[in-house]
Parts: C-alpha cells; structure tokens; sequence
C-alpha cells in the first residue's frame, strides 16, 4: 500500500490577542501521521482535542488566527511527495478537489441558501474543468449524482428544500465529483438522525469502495469509527496518543483514554453503568506537562507528569504514547 497523506511534526496554533495579551491555543502540537491509500482512517477524540484544525492543516488551508509554525504535510504526486505547505496558490488549487477534498462541519455553509444547488455545482465545475458548455457539465453532475444513487432532480432544489441528512449527502456528492484520492471529512454526520447518519454513512462507504481512495474521518463518536473505520488514531489534547486498525483498537485498547472511549460506548444487554474519562479536557493554552491526560488517568505515576511519552510501537502496527507500554522502547522513537 502507498502513502497518499502524511503529517510530519505538526505543530498549528490559534494565535489570539485578547486584552491586549497574545494568546496561543496548541490545538495541533507534534502530530505525525501517515495515512495509506484505499482505506477508511477514523481520528477519533473529545470535543475540542483539535481534530477539526488538524484537518484544515491537512487541506493545507490555515487561515488566520490559526497559524502553522512546524512541520510538513506531504501529498503523492505520481511517486514522490509534495508538501503542500510549501505549494504555492495555483499549485494548490490544482490538487484541491482532485487530489484532495474536504467535507466541513454542517452541510448549509457550503451552499448559497438563496441559489439553486444547481448553481452550485455549476460553479465549481466551471472553475475546475475546462473546454465543457453548461450543458455538459450539468449532465456531469448528473451522471454523479445518478451513480452515488441520488436523484439528479435535486440540483433543481434550494438548500432548505433538503432535510439535512439529504442536504449533507448532496455536499458529500459535490466533494467528490472530481474522484478525489483523499477526502477529509468532518464530522459528516453530527446533528443527523439515526436515520440519517446511516444514510450519510453509507454514502461515504460507497464512494470509497467506488473510487478505491481514501476517507480522513473525523468524529468524537466511536460507534461510527466502528462501523465504517478500517484504521484508527485517538487524538487527546492537540497530539495522537493511539493508533491501530480499528479491529486491534476495539480489542485491545492500550491507553487509558483510548479504554474510557470505548467503555462509555452502550452495548446491547449490558446494563452497567458507562464510565467515561473523569474530569475535563485540558486547556490548550497550558497544556498538563508530561502526559497531559495525567490529572485524569487513574494509572497515572510520578513520571507521567513529568515527562512526555514516547509514541512506540507496542505491537504490529499498534502504537502508543504512555508510559504503562513500550518498556525499553521509549526513548528510541520519536
Ligand atoms: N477559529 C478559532 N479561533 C480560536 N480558537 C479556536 C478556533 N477554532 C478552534 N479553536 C480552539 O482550538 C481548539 C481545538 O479546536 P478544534 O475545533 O480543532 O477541536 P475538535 O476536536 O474538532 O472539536 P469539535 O469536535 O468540538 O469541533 C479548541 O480549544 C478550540 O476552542
């Protein structure tokens, strides 16, 4: 398998003044990753562990206040790799919606409410391929729409029109008419009924099967990294302190934060109370020293709030940052 993203020490912060005081919110603090083609990658954590911002670093699009201070994130490009930070505009418009794409949160931000998505789609097609009459490339978009299975007459509708389940399989569609290699997407489903998410969820399944690329799926809910993940990271605090496929996750969890995901998740028959991590999440702008899930971890030693842990590979493919694992090997990773 072949690398289509890969982060290498990335460090992004919202940089804020606030009463005339600069402050700096660590919301991507030394995250590495490499994400392999034709896969779903789930990067599971709580509200505000910085899941969203490192997506937009991954679309290379930091955008004031969030800055990007360290590290590279790599695009393939036939056989080597390019760090999109580096790129310059058109460089990157030109892999945006080709090579990668990005679903945001809550679908109504990426249509105009008071045109038709008709008009939408137009536009963007319009600004990515060339030498077509509208005629064809509405017959484009309909031909994308047919195939996904939704009905081509919903390019007639106005945003409202949708219920947001629909509103977000038709952003979904749009995302993709390009046959991207990556797709980010966020939060894809928050704010759906069951039904809905099911719907939402299937969608991307099929598309990933359809296009053999890979999807970034973020979302705090780990039912759904379940179902449709096929590899895993837990992001905790602005840093990725697990990683494993989703099956190795779900069986044998290593970091203690990574058990309180799974233990809060209901199971059928199973009536004992849920236990979910004690305390809060930590604040970025002072991050805990050492580990930072230390004042919550009931396993937690004199080193854990001293010292950062090594992200070390525990077993094949499993990696993990805590002190309970990795023995010897830490120190010799980075
Ligand atoms: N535009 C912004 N300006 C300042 N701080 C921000 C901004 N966007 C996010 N943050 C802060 O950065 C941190 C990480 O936020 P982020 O949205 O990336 O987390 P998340 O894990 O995606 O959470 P959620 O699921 O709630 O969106 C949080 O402390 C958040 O308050």
């Amino acid at each position: 398998m072949k690398t289509v993203l890969k982060a290498e020490n990335l460090r992004a912060f919202y940089v804020l003044q606030v009463a005339g005081r600069k402050k700096v919110i660590q919301a991507v603090n030394g995250v590495n990753l490499d994400i392999q083609e034709d896969q779903v990658y789930g990067i599971a954590g709580e509200s505000g562990c910085g899941k969203t911002t490192l997506l937009k670093v991954l679309f290379a699009k930091a955008d004031p206040p969030l800055q990007i201070f360290e590290g590279a994130v790599y695009y393939r490009e036939n056989d080597s790799l390019l760090n999109a930070i580096e790129l310059d505009s058109e460089q990157m418009r030109k892999l945006r919606w080709t090579y990668i794409s990005y679903i945001p949160q809550g679908s109504m931000s990426v249509f105009n409410p008071v045109k038709k998505i008709k008009s939408t789609f137009l536009d963007f097609l319009q600004s990515h391929v060339q030498n077509r009459v509208k005629k064809e490339l509405l017959a484009l978009a309909e031909e994308h729409l047919r195939k996904l299975g939704l009905y081509p007459r919903l390019l007639d509708a106005y945003p409202h029109q949708l219920s947001g389940g629909m509103r977000q399989r038709v952003s979904i569609a749009l995302a993709t008419l390009l046959s991207p290699r990556v797709i980010l997407a966020d939060e894809p489903t928050t704010a759906l009924d069951v039904v809905a998410q099911r719907a939402v969820l299937q969608l991307l399944q099929e598309i990933q099967k359809q296009l053999k690329n890979t999807i970034v799926l973020v979302t705090h809910d780990m039912g759904i990294h379940a179902n449709i993940a096929t590899h895993m990271v837990i992001m905790y605090a602005g840093k990725i302190v697990e990683e494993a496929s989703t099956e190795e996750m779900f069986t044998n969890p290593f970091h203690p934060y990574t058990r309180y995901l799974i233990n809060s998740l209901p199971r059928i028959g199973d009536k004992r109370v849920r236990e979910s991590a004690p305390g809060n999440p930590p604040s970025l702008v002072d991050p805990p020293p050492g580990c930072a899930f230390h004042p919550r971890c009931p396993e937690a030693t004199e080193l854990c709030s001293s010292k950062q842990p090594d992200f070390v590979e525990v077993s094949a493919g499993h990696k993990v940052a805590c002190w309970l694992y990795g023995g010897a090997n830490h120190g010799t990773f980075t």
